[in-house]
Formats: structure tokens, sequence, C-alpha cells
């Protein structure tokens, strides 16, 4: 089956605090492909999601999206991509359920029908009233990674979504992958995880630290 490209990161080189994290980094990410970036702590990892997903411009080189440079037609892609990082994007004074509304909302949906069979689907039932902030780590994960259940974006740029997960967790966002994958969308992560056993279309790459 021919793959389609979806996103390609060209000739990319980051820099910070004088320290090259990568230089003329160069890959393809086609239509129902993951992508696992892999590198021990402080080789960029983050850093370079966070240039592709837009947050921050590369020293050198450029993303493209569906060909076009996302440098020049930002709000095009945007529309397509979710990302979800370190800092989930998640209210922590709002409620589980508060939350999930206002990503309905967002994403057009009708909030009372949806909500609780999402809250349920995440394992949050008998805790969508707390406050965020006060559910524990992995729940906190759970309430974030709701978005990847109502959304329709091809992209899915996520930094460490098994962080905090327990095993039930980790196969319920498994099954999740799969099933954009399936569709044709495409995942760019970071991750500990070794998902090689799980996706055939895994690819890697890996950021050495560079001194
Ligand atoms: N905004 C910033 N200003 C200055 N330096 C930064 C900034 N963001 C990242 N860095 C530096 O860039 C390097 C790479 O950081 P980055 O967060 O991309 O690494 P990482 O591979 O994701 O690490 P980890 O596995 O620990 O999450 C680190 O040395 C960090 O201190």
């Amino acid at each position: 089956m021919r793959i389609t490209n979806l996103l390609e990161i060209k000739s990319v080189t980051c820099t910070k605090q004088e320290r090259c994290l990568f230089e003329s980094l160069s890959f393809f990410l086609g239509a129902g492909e993951i992508l696992q970036i892999e590198g021990p702590n402080g080789a960029g990892k983050t850093s370079l999601l966070r240039i592709i997903a837009g947050f921050a411009r590369p020293d050198e080189g450029e993303i493209f999206f569906d060909t076009k440079p996302i440098s020049q037609y930002y709000d095009e892609f945007a529309a397509q991509l979710l990302f979800i990082g370190h800092k989930s994007g998640v209210n922590g004074q709002l409620s589980a359920y508060e939350n999930v509304c206002h990503w309905l909302q967002v994403h057009g949906y009708k909030v009372d029908e949806q909500a609780y069979e999402l809250l349920s689907k995440l394992g949050l039932v008998g805790l969508e009233d707390a406050p965020v902030r006060t559910l524990s780590a992995g729940q906190q994960r759970r309430v974030a990674l709701v978005r990847l259940w109502l959304n329709d974006a091809k992209l899915w740029v996520l930094d460490e979504p098994f962080t905090a997960l327990d095993k039930k967790g980790v196969i319920l966002l498994q099954g999740q992958f799969a099933k954009h994958l399936a569709k044709g969308g495409s995942i760019l992560l970071t991750t500990h995880q070794d998902l090689t056993t799980h996706f055939d279309a895994l690819k890697t790459l890996v950021l050495e630290y560079q001194f």
C-alpha cells in the first residue's frame, strides 16, 4: 500500500543555551503512521515536538504539512493538529465534567449526551465533579486524554501521553491510537513505553544527547 506523506520535517536545526540539540534533521510521517521519538533526558524531544507543532521556530529548516510550509499556512495546519504536552491543557480549577463540556462545545458536539459517556470510557465515573487539581496524576492524565476521543485532527502530537497511566489506561490509549491510525490519522509521540509489538506502522527516531 502506498503511504501518503502528511508531515515532512526538512533540514531542521535547533540550538538551546548554545548547545545544538539536533542539526539538519529530516524525516517524513505518512497517513496511518506512528512515529516514536526516543532519547535521553535533555536530548531535545520536547523541543522537536514544539517546533513541529509550530509553537517554536527552528533555527534552520521548515515543517511541511500536506506539502505546505506550516509557517505560512499555520491556521490550516492548526485545524488538523491535536497537541497534548506535559502541561496537559486541562483547567485544574474546573471539574473533569466541566473540562469535557468545554472541549465538546469547542468541537461542536452536544454536551449533555456525550460528556458522561466520555468520562465513563476514561474510567472517571464518580470523579466527574471534583476539581481536576485534586485528582491523582493518572486521573488528571485521563482527563487530558479525553480530547483524543472527540477530535478529528489528522495529526496527533503527544508528549509522553502514557505518563502516570496504569496498565488499563495504557491499553485504552493504545486502542485509541490504533483507531486513529486505521482512519488514516498520524501520531508523533515521545514515550518510554515499548510500542513495537503494538503497531505495525511504528517508526522510531532516536535523538542522541549532543554535548
Ligand atoms: N525555553 C527554553 N529555554 C532554554 N533552554 C531550553 C528551553 N527549552 C528547552 N531547553 C533546553 O533544551 C534541552 C532539551 O530540552 P527538551 O525539553 O527538549 O528535552 P527532552 O529530550 O524532551 O527531555 P526530557 O526527556 O527530560 O523531557 C535541555 O537542555 C533544556 O534545558
